[in-house]
């Protein structure tokens, strides 16, 4: 079983506006609702994908209720932990450019946060975590801690997909995916990317400070793949970007499930970068139709 976390979820509200005037009255073109959050949107592409996901995190209020009834539709495997606070509604407004406007997040109390760990207890060798998304603030990078240490202490491994000092202290534990984007990385160490080999030296040292395998996507220039055989470049087709809000879950869902599946990290590769660049030219995140037309055209080469 592949589980997500999810500890902060959304409702990704998507609005359109042909043309935006700051400070006056706008109409939307059109409108659209996902339930959305990095884990949730990792298990749809999952589930999308035919491998067996179950998602966890928080969710509370109308919001909550909205997200739990929408994936329960889509037939997707659900075991979140009912919270008092309200889930997020992210705006992602479509206009000349992208604009996300993020929610905080509910308040998370303690026997709330609990619960979560208590769940992952079951969790055993034959699993995989995949740990997603922004976390609400009441809770510190010290529950990532204790998640991973629980993760690791039942033999599942795990995949991480946050920023800052989440993904600092993860990395002794040995994830096996961790997928920074080329901004995500240069926070990291607090370094300006001018150039490949910036990024090639960064990358590098995911590596070396325990990560088994890192993507480092880079939207329409394609990403790096860094693993103990070797440094590849994958390229991505080009196309019609309509919105790519979870092309990178997209990407961490294509390599998790094709990975777990073959144990072929270059076929994992090829189809994390065949479902985030399909994400990006679909509305909502890819149907798998368009994931296997694309993936005869990714282009690996070794660095
Ligand atoms: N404009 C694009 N054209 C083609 N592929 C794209 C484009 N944007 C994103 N992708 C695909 O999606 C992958 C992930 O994109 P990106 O590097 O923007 O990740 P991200 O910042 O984590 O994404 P997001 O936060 O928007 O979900 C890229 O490696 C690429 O395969
Ligand atoms: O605030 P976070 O958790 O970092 O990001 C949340 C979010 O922007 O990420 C997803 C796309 O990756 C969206 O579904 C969601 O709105």
């Amino acid at each position: 079983m592949i589980y997500t976390i999810t500890l902060n979820p959304s409702i990704d509200y998507v609005v359109q506006v042909n043309q935006l005037h700051l400070g006056a009255l706008n109409k939307m073109e059109n409108e659209m609702m996902f339930p959305g959050g990095k884990g949730i949107n990792v298990s749809r592409m999952l589930h999308e994908l035919a491998y067996d996901t179950t998602a966890l995190g928080f969710l509370g209020g109308f919001t909550g209720d909205y997200i739990s009834t929408s994936l329960d539709q889509k037939g997707i495997r659900t075991h979140f932990t009912p919270v008092e606070g309200e889930t997020r509604i992210n705006i992602k407004l479509k206009s000349e450019n992208e604009t996300e406007i993020n929610g905080r997040g509910p308040q998370i109390l303690p026997h709330e946060a609990d619960q979560l760990l208590y769940q992952l207890e079951h969790a055993t060798s034959r699993d995989t975590v995949i740990i997603s998304g922004s976390t609400p603030p009441s809770l510190t990078s010290g529950f990532h801690q204790q998640m991973i240490e629980q993760i690791v202490k039942s033999g599942a491994d795990f995949v991480i997909d946050t920023t800052g000092d989440a993904l600092r202290f993860a990395l002794p534990y040995r994830p096996l995916l961790v997928k920074p984007n080329k901004d995500e990385l240069a926070e990291l160490f607090g370094v300006t990317l001018s150039s490949r080999d910036d990024i090639i030296y960064y990358g590098r040292q995911l590596l070396k400070l325990g990560a088994m395998n890192v993507i480092v996507s880079m939207a329409d220039e394609g990403a790096l793949l860094f693993t103990e055989e070797g440094i590849f470049y994958g390229s991505t087709p080009h196309g019609d970007v309509k919105n790519s809000v979870g092309s990178g879950d997209s990407m961490i869902a294509g390599f998790t499930g094709k990975f777990k599946e073959t144990a072929d990290v270059m076929e994992a590769f090829c189809m994390s970068l065949a479902a985030g660049s399909a994400t990006a030219f679909a509305d909502d995140l890819a149907k798998a139709g368009d994931i296997y037309a694309l993936h005869e055209k990714i282009d690996i080469t070794r660095i």
